[in-house]
């Protein structure tokens, strides 16, 4: 027996915003009490709209896996910049994508790109050893941004880019996108052409990295096989089926998409990493006992990754608590039936990680940092849909081993080198914008690295 989407639990809220205000100022605390209070699905009234918050892992399986062609993804303020690309793409064109561009993710391919990681990383480490002599402390999520921003550049572009303009591009792309998560916060919005400071800005950049962009999509097409990095792959992928190849239109889109997707996430997730080792001196031991026995001081490879099982638990357990994509949501095509209820075509389905992290039903002590979580035993039998930082189904994350290839690379060139310790009187909060981010700065020290 199924119930009528009316009969759905949820907070009253006020009379024109409903509970908009307070989704707006405290989303984390004000989902996390609503699970507890109504239970797996929530009705959330937001004025003229209303979305439906699920939650529990079945619920996710049957909106990633099961039924994921009925839940199709809606971004229109992204449209400009992303255009069609995987992220904001849907039906027949996403498809078509997601199989010209699986082959670039595969994990033989990404671990070609380890080079460049361990290549940038020593260059971030050569400033902190500046830092560590002058006993300077500083940001450290600002370096990871950096760091993060770098890898992706370099692996998208490799050497066609010279530095200067690699941190140029860098730079503009990341303008480009803070510009436009903003505008997703704010009420009133100047129109986009208006010359205002903030819309001339976003068009420089936005014209600086088409400009780029195009140029070396051009020379690529006529120079094929002297590179090999994740441009060339898009130029030169080619449908199984029809034969067809992207245009620069659609490799542009991908670019952006890939920028977009592929850094600020982790960037987030490793500064986080270094804030709960520095407040979990139990955890940390751990690990610099397992890269001093396993690595002995040198930089990891690729192959040296599965013999690192603590360093991946460390990086799963903070996934867990602070899942950058904290929340995303679904459109239904047609009505789908999520537990007992029966919700119509048309309606939008909200789901959030950080939520599903911390129910009761499936991680005890859910606030608590705890990476053996993670080991084997205690992980077996635990339903698969309860951890989803990456998403699942079809449309999960198709960068998730790059992802967890970086940071188990990074992590363990840090910590060989530095003790890294936090600035007191720097609060560190999680802070829900485009992705949770540790805020609003995370000021560290570091010693060592001689
Ligand atoms: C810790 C790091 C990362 C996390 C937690 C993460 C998480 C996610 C999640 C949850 C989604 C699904 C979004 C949705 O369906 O609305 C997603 C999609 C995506 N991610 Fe990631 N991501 C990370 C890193 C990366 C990296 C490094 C890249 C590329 C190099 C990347 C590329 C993408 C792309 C292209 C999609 C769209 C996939 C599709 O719809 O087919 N991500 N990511």
């Amino acid at each position: 027996m199924t119930a009528p989407v009316s009969a759905i639990p949820g907070p009253r809220g006020l009379p024109v915003v409903g509970v908009g205000n307070r989704l707006l100022s405290d989303p984390l605390e004000f989902m996390v009490r609503l699970q507890r209070h109504y239970g797996d699905l929530v009705k959330l009234s937001l004025g003229k709209h209303t979305m439906y918050l699920a939650t529990h892992p079945d619920m996710l399986k049957r909106i990633t896996q099961e039924n994921w062609k009925n839940y199709i993804k809606r971004y229109p303020t992204m449209d400009e910049i992303l255009g069609q690309g995987l992220v904001t793409s849907n039906g027949e064109h996403w498809l078509r994508q997601r199989r010209l561009m699986q082959p670039a993710f595969h994990h033989q391919r990404i671990a070609r790109m380890a080079d460049v990681m361990v290549e940038e990383a020593e260059r971030m480490l050569a400033r902190w050893a500046g830092y560590a002599r002058s006993g300077r402390p500083f940001e450290v999520q600002e370096e990871m941004m950096l760091l993060t921003q770098q890898i992706i550049v370099r692996t998208m572009f490799s050497s066609s880019l010279s530095d200067t303009e690699a941190h140029a591009v860098g730079k503009a792309f990341n303008d480009t996108l803070n510009w436009a998560a903003g505008q997703q916060f704010r009420l009133l919005q100047p129109p986009r052409n208006w010359p205002t400071p903030g819309n001339l800005a976003y068009r420089r950049n936005l014209d600086l990295l088409e400009r780029t962009v195009y140029r070396l999509i051009d020379e690529r097409r006529q120079r094929q096989g002297e590179h090999d990095d994740l441009l060339e792959m898009l130029v030169t992928a080619r449908d199984a089926e029809s034969g067809e190849q992207m245009s620069p239109q659609q490799i542009r889109d991908e670019v952006m998409t890939i920028f977009l997707a592929g850094h600020e996430t982790t960037a987030g997730t490793l500064s986080w990493i270094l804030h709960l080792l520095a407040h979990h001196g139990d955890a940390e031991r751990k690990l610099r006992a397992e890269y001093a026995s396993v690595l002995g001081g040198r930089n990891p490879t690729p192959a040296d990754l599965p013999k690192l099982p603590y360093s991946r638990m460390v990086i799963d357990e903070t996934l867990r608590l602070y899942p950058p994509t904290w929340i995303l949501t679904r459109v239904l095509v047609g009505p789908d039936t999520l537990g007992e209820y029966e919700l119509p075509a048309g309606a939008t389905v909200a789901i959030s990680p950080y939520v599903t992290h911390r129910h009761p039903a499936f991680w005890p002590n859910p606030e608590s940092f705890d990476p053996e979580r993670f080991r084997p035993e205690e992980a077996e039998g635990r339903h698969k849909f309860a951890y989803v930082p990456f998403l699942a189904g079809p449309r999960q994350c198709i960068g998730n081993n790059f992802a967890l290839m970086e940071m188990q690379i990074v992590l363990p060139m840090i910590l060989q080198r530095f003790h890294v310790s936090a600035v007191p009187g720097y609060p560190v909060r999680p802070m829900p914008k485009a992705t949770l981010r540790p805020g609003p700065q995370v000021w560290v020290e570091v010693r060592g690295g001689g």
